[in-house]
């Protein structure tokens, strides 16, 4: 019998870089008792081999699943995403292996957006600097560069949950936001959009990023884009790493062009907390440095947990994958009294047409049929008779352009 359904005893997950307890929690509640939890991230041949093993993965935003580490996993039915960002996982090779990838896609926003706001209260301010002068027994009591949030103008660029959730936060304040987006948004409050960065990098007295990780964000902020700010100006950087040439920021500090900065994500981030951290922004007083913690209250990571949790879980027993980044979308009612075939094919011609044939068949009693598409893959699900579903799935599994095969009892 071709059962590619295993007992929910001998599904493996394993949860990396700290993932919430309650995470496991949820997992055990739903029956999933082969649950490993590491405090790490993993990289080199050590991930390789755990990966080999599992069928399910949670990460944060350290550890990297690449196409290479894919190509390892050859029981990996879905990855979890614990964090908003997905640039960590090569997300077409995941496709193309018919693996799922999930996310939180607004549990630590709130997180960000706050920290965001705290910080650029304490940079307009000059708070990291007067408070570094009395760790030294300095005192710096005076006026100069500390200004009132209030009739300041915020620029953010990349207005999506993150900048527009902070801009409801600076607007209650009496600032004053203004924003850049590729797309046009609905601006909320009395915020505006403007037509290009070079127009927001003018304008704005703090400049906040909240891009994700893609080609077209890379280096966004270099050394043209620096110069085109305000002079006296302040850049917060809590998106990703890849968006700020720090080099040309840290020049630019010294310079006293920039008056002040808090950046939470770098090119180059230690891998744990036992490496260094290097950067040319160290020993600047008027920067606060943060450890990529944007996300990381408690709170955040308790929605964070329960939620991917509980779409690892919904797809592993259901075949629903609501939500997923990359694999065709498709939310799926109980089955009861039924098996459940999963196929997930590459979208060409042909495929479909074979799968009808094979459903067709009079011994095959089909109750429900479902197909969505994604780019270049295809996801069918068919409730059938018992009786009929190891044939079938027998014969499916067949058809080429077949990529994977699941049946639920
Ligand atoms: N520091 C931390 O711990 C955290 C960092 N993040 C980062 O923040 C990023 C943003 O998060 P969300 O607001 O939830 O994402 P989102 O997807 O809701 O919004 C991103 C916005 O950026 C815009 N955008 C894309 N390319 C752009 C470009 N070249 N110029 C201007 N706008 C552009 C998009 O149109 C969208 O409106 C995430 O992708 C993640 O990398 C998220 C959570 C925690
Ligand atoms: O919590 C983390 O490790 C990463 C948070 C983050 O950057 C995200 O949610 O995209």
């Amino acid at each position: 019998m071709p059962k590619t359904s295993l007992d929910k005893s001998k599904i493996k997950f394993l949860l990396l870089e700290g993932i919430h307890q309650c995470a496991v929690d949820a997992l055990h509640a739903a029956d999933y008792s082969s649950v490993e939890l590491l405090p790490r991230a993993l990289e080199g041949q050590e991930l390789l081999d755990k990966i080999a093993d599992v069928h399910f993965i949670g990460v944060r935003s350290r550890t990297q699943l690449t196409g290479e580490v894919l190509q390892h996993a050859h029981k990996l039915v879905g990855i979890g995403c614990f964090c908003i960002g997905t640039n960590q996982v090569d997300l077409n090779t995941a496709r193309e292996k018919g693996i799922a990838v999930f996310n939180a896609p607004y549990s630590n926003t709130r997180s960000v957006a706050e920290l965001v706001l705290a910080e650029a209260i304490l940079l307009l301010r000059g708070i990291p600097a007067r408070n570094a002068a009395a760790h030294r027994g300095g005192w710096l009591k005076s006026a100069e560069n500390s200004h009132e949030a209030r009739g300041k103008t915020l620029g953010i660029v990349g207005y999506g949950a993150i900048g527009s959730q902070l801009s409801v936060l600076a607007e209650s304040l009496g600032m004053h936001v203004i924003f850049h987006d590729v797309v046009a948004k609905l601006p909320l409050g009395n915020a505006h959009q403007v037509d290009s960065l070079k127009t927001l990098l003018a304008q704005s007295d703090i400049v906040s990023l909240h891009v994700p990780q893609l080609p077209s964000t890379q280096w966004m902020m270099g050394a043209q884009q620096i110069a085109q700010m305000k002079p006296g100006s302040i850049l917060i950087n809590a998106s990703r790493g890849t968006v700020v040439e720090i080099e040309p920021l840290a020049e630019a500090i010294k310079a006293g062009r920039v008056i002040g900065a808090a950046i939470d994500v770098f090119p180059v981030e230690p891998k744990s907390t036992k490496d260094e951290f290097v950067s040319p922004l160290r020993g600047l007083d008027n920067v606060i440095l943060t450890p990529h913690i944007g996300g990381s209250t408690l709170e955040a990571q308790a929605n964070i947990g329960l939620e991917v949790a509980h779409k690892l879980i919904t797809y592993s027993d259901t075949g629903t994958s609501t939500s997923s980044v990359n694999l065709p979308e498709v939310a799926l009612p109980a089955h009861p009294g039924k098996n459940r075939l999963l196929h997930i094919h590459r979208n060409i011609p042909g495929v479909m047409s074979e799968i009808n044939r094979i459903l067709s068949d009079g011994e095959v009693n089909i109750s429900a049929q479902f197909l969505q598409t994604r780019d270049n893959v295809g996801y069918v699900v068919v409730d059938l008779d018992a009786r009929s579903s190891d044939m079938a799935l027998e014969k499916l599994a067949k058809v080429p352009g077949t990529i994977r095969t699941r049946v639920l009892f």
